[in-house]
């Protein structure tokens, strides 16, 4: 039986908190921890952030860009760590942001998530500024095999109102628009639709001002921003309120900064995972 991949993040983040660790391997934190900046560096790095903190947090979410800048061999790294952080049991959402026409959305789909494919996680990040139709192949095909999506909506960068903050004809914003989207398709779903949504932990009252229902979304909502970006306690009860329950607080450079030793990554981790259960509770 197919569990779905909203039931299987609500259960991860009651049993290890609700977070998730990015594994972003910029080239200064390569760096930092004594390691070339080519692909044998990146695979080292990812690995060793899943021997720290796999098992221990609901996800992790690698940052494909950081292993595409390294050509087919990055790639290949990406698909190893794919398959190493779900054997750890911590849910992998892969963070590629693919956003393309309905045909073409199709191939992405089958890339990232089809069975049997090497770079499908549990989940990906997608964006719906090509349309929010144009996600259809990804939804369904996320839906019919236990994925589950992560829709950009309200993003964290200061660039991301010009978007998402305009109005449509009928005065409905387009962040609103997109969460409606995705709340329609999570209705009735328990305990957690699998249909989630990007808000960053640093957009403060935007979710008010743009008329976005958060806990009307009924899914998953992942926070990046926390941490580097400067989201923390105040900042994630703040911009959640009512839809707490279903935050999923994402830091990467946060925990990262503690590397290269892996019980300091581990204890960052932790540290990260116990300030966000405490802020979302
Ligand atoms: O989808 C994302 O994860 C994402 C969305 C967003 O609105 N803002 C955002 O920072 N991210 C990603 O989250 C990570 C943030 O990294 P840190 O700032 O180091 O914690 C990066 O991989 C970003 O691409």
């Amino acid at each position: 039986m197919i569990v779905p991949f909203g039931a299987r993040l609500a259960a991860a983040m009651d049993a290890s908190g609700p977070l998730c660790v990015g594994i972003d391997p910029h080239q200064s934190l390569l760096e930092a921890w004594g390691l070339p900046d080519d692909a044998s560096g990146v695979r080292s790095f990812a690995l060793r952030v899943l021997e720290a903190v796999g098992g221990r947090v609901a996800a992790v979410k690698p940052q494909a860009a950081f292993f595409e800048r390294h050509g087919s061999a990055g790639v290949a790294v990406l698909e190893e760590v794919v398959a190493a952080g779900r054997d750890t049991g911590t849910l992998v959402i892969v963070d590629a942001k693919r956003g393309d026409i309905g045909s073409t959305m199709g191939a992405y789909a089958d890339a990232f998530l089809r069975d049997g494919s090497p770079l499908a996680g549990d989940a990906l990040t997608i964006s719906p500024y090509l349309g929010f139709g144009s996600l259809d192949p990804a939804i369904d095909l996320a839906l019919s095999s236990g994925r589950g999506l992560f829709v950009l909506c309200l993003t964290s960068n200061k660039e991301g109102h010009e978007v998402q903050h305009a109005r449509t004809d009928d005065g409905v914003t387009v962040a609103a628009r997109v969460a409606a989207r995705a709340g329609a398709l999570n209705e009735g779903v328990e305990p957690l639709g699998s249909i989630g949504l990007v808000v960053g932990a640093t957009i403060g009252d935007a979710a008010r001002r743009t008329g976005v229902d958060l806990a009307a979304v009924n899914g998953p909502l992942l926070a990046p921003g926390v941490g580097a970006q400067g989201g923390g306690a105040r900042e994630l009860a703040q911009v959640f309120g009512a839809a707490r329950r279903q935050v999923l607080a994402s830091s990467s450079r946060g925990v990262l900064a503690a590397g290269p030793d892996v019980a300091s990554l581990r204890a960052a981790a932790r540290r990260a995972s116990d300030e966000a259960a405490a802020a979302l509770s």
